[in-house]
């Protein structure tokens, strides 16, 4: 048989299914998930015992499934169980408000709050929560009425018999209340603790007041450790509800226990309040997913598709390749698709965003007359024994470029952080335009200044992390507009604007949305440059802001910086760039334990430094 006749009858016999491969068109095919014979073991064996258990639990007659369905949905059970929920809802609310209050307390820099909030802790958590149930229900002979009033005169607000104001119920909710407090704060304190240090750092950079950090920057990202602890101890406090059966309250367990004492059913009833409790854990946990999920934005990379989401995928009709294609045309056309490169996404995607940042960037505005002159002055700074800073004296002019070089531990993020005043000063000072950074001057004495005021005038001075610092629960759009809607007052409208256009400016008007997790370093880096750029501040303080990068990316942020360079903003950069530094720097500094040795412009620096250990530091890093 030739091969040509081998092709005709090919030809001949070729089912549908052939011909549709051959044009490309493989929409038939089934897909067959792949087979896993251990886990269908697994399965086969679950049904099995599922299926013993049923048979034990429903095949059984004294199990009373009939008395069981009599109570169920009895009266005084309903009665009990709403019972329940009231004082689990009470006791969680009012419990996880005050446990916030402590936790807060505790970690305060106040050693009288913290002192008084670790007290507190320490007596609630050791008291038993029935003794505390009793000596509530009995305050009435400890104290027979509560007042409010000033004391010594005959001023008073009210006077109440203390047996009139705390019935059974008042002292049940008041006592599950302190004692989930007491439990709770330490759930939260836990929170607090695990969230990184780098993030209150950035806000504190950002100048957010502390309340904002708490509630904004803080307890957000608190909450994913938090969530889980938190709800197994509400489903604690659901059963513990019990408790309160000593004051002769009848919660859903006490209800059943008289119940089954009358009519002796004990296994019935019992089976009555363990599906109620299997109800009430069930809602809870259902809540604890839906909760968890809101606060892990950001948190992953890729998160799982909700239900709902997966539901609604499951209803829209299914869309083609081709109807892809055809959609992204017409929102071309329309003018409504993305018309910046996405960085990083290959070669030709990043040398054209590139060039288009240097485009943008070239917009940052020139400042008219600058502002933003450094003056440090003998500053000195000491951890333990270890001198970080040695009487150091510089001078940065306003609108100038600085770049600090020196070997690691050499003191420059240390004198960074001290121009933003992350890090106090033990001697002399630092002023930007005249106005000391952290303290007030009154004659010969500086005031240092409180926190809230050190936080406003940080505002003048933005900080860009080696780390980046991003806000991670936050978008990219959200991480720019914390501080200016916070801080400056601004409108959120304005606001966003505005963070538009700076996002554009650094080449990521289509990343607005992104959370960090879901940007590359480069990309992160320039959030982080947007973010501080949003506060308009007179002096731009970076510290190593490339070296947490792939090398290919660092290309990415140092433009961006020369194009603020340019721009008469006052920049005052730690980097191991020595090119970069070479290019941009008005003023080069070089720095060996904790003392500035040298300062020129990078041409004296680098061609011809004074100091022999100048010298020994750029030939090896050159
Ligand atoms: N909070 C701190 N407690 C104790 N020692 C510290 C603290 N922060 C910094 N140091 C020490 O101070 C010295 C200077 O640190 P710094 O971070 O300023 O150095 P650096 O020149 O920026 O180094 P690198 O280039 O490696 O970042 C180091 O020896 C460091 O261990």
């Amino acid at each position: 048989m030739s091969a040509s006749t081998d092709f005709a009858d090919f030809k001949k016999i070729a089912s549908p299914q052939t011909e549709a491969r051959a044009r490309g068109d493989y929409s038939h095919y089934r897909v067959v998930p792949a087979r896993y014979p251990a886990r269908t073991v697994g399965t086969v064996f679950s049904l099995v015992i599922i299926a013993a258990v049923l048979n034990s639990v429903l095949g059984n007659p004294r199990w009373g499934w009939d008395v069981f369905a009599e109570w169920f949905f009895a009266a005084p059970v309903l009665e009990g169980l709403a019972r329940t929920l009231v004082l689990t809802l009470l006791g969680a609310l009012f419990g996880f408000a005050f446990g916030t209050v402590l936790a807060l307390a505790r970690v305060s820099r106040s050693p009288l709050l913290s002192g008084l909030s670790w007290t507190y802790i320490w007596i609630f958590r050791s008291i038993p929560l029935i003794v505390l149930l009793l000596i509530l229900n009995n305050l009435g002979y400890l104290y027979e009425t509560v007042w409010l009033g000033v004391p010594y005169t005959d001023i008073t607000f009210f006077s109440y018999a203390t047996t009139q104001l705390i019935s059974p119920f008042t002292a049940a909710v008041i006592g599950l209340a302190l004692n989930q407090a007491a439990f709770a704060s330490e759930i939260i304190r836990g929170g607090i603790l695990s969230v990184d240090q780098g993030q209150l750092e950035a806000a504190a950079a950002l100048g957010l007041p502390r309340t904002h950090q708490a509630r904004r920057i803080i307890l957000p990202q608190a909450m994913r450790t938090i969530l889980p602890t938190a709800f197994n101890d509400i489903i604690g406090l659901a059963k513990g509800t019990s408790n309160v059966y000593i004051l002769a309250l009848p919660e859903l367990f006490y209800t059943i226990q008289v119940i089954y004492r009358r009519n002796l059913e004990v296994i019935p009833l019992l089976m009555v309040a363990t599906v109620w409790y299997l109800i009430i854990l069930t809602v809870l946990s259902i809540v604890q997913a839906q909760v968890e999920r809101h606060f892990a934005r950001g948190a992953l990379r890729n998160p799982p598709p909700t239900l709902l989401s997966l539901l609604l995928a499951r209803l829209r009709p299914h869309q083609t390749a081709q109807e892809v294609t055809e959609r992204r045309a017409e929102a071309a056309e329309r003018g409504t698709a993305p018309t910046l490169p996405a960085m990083g996404s290959g070669l030709h995607g990043r040398v054209s965003a590139v060039s288009e940042v240097r485009r943008q960037a070239a917009a940052f505005p020139r400042r008219q007359g600058a502002v933003g002159e450094i003056t440090i002055h003998q500053v000195s700074k000491s951890f333990g024994h270890l001198k970080v800073l040695d009487d150091v004296t510089l001078s940065v002019a306003a609108g100038s470029v600085t770049a600090i070089l020196g070997q690691s531990g050499s003191g420059k993020s240390t004198l960074l952080r001290a121009i933003n005043h992350l890090e106090r000063v033990d001697d002399g000072f630092i002023a930007i335009d005249g106005e000391l950074v952290g303290y007030r001057q009154e004659g010969d004495t500086l005031y240092e200044l409180k926190e809230r005021d050190i936080l406003r005038r940080r505002i003048e001075i933005g900080m860009v992390f080696q780390t980046f610092n991003l806000f991670p629960h936050l978008t990219a759009l959200e991480n720019v507009i914390e501080a200016p809607m916070a801080v400056r007052g601004i409108g959120r409208a304005e606001a966003e604007a505005e963070a538009h256009d700076l996002l554009a400016r650094v080449g990521l008007a289509d990343k607005a949305l992104a959370y960090p997790r879901q940007l590359s370093g480069g990309q992160q880096q320039r959030v982080a440059i947007a973010r501080a750029l949003a506060l308009k501040p007179k002096v731009l303080l970076f510290d190593e802001p490339t070296s947490a990068l792939d090398p290919e990316l660092v290309n990415e942020v140092l433009d961006v910086i020369k194009e603020l360079a340019r721009s008469g903003t006052t920049l005052v950069i730690v980097t191991h760039e020595i090119g970069f530094a070479r290019e941009v720097a008005d003023q080069v500094v070089f720095m060996e334990r904790g003392r500035v040795l040298e300062t020129g412009t990078p041409e004296k620096v680098f061609n011809r430094p004074d100091h022999v250990r100048t010298a020994e530091f750029l030939a090896k890093v050159l």
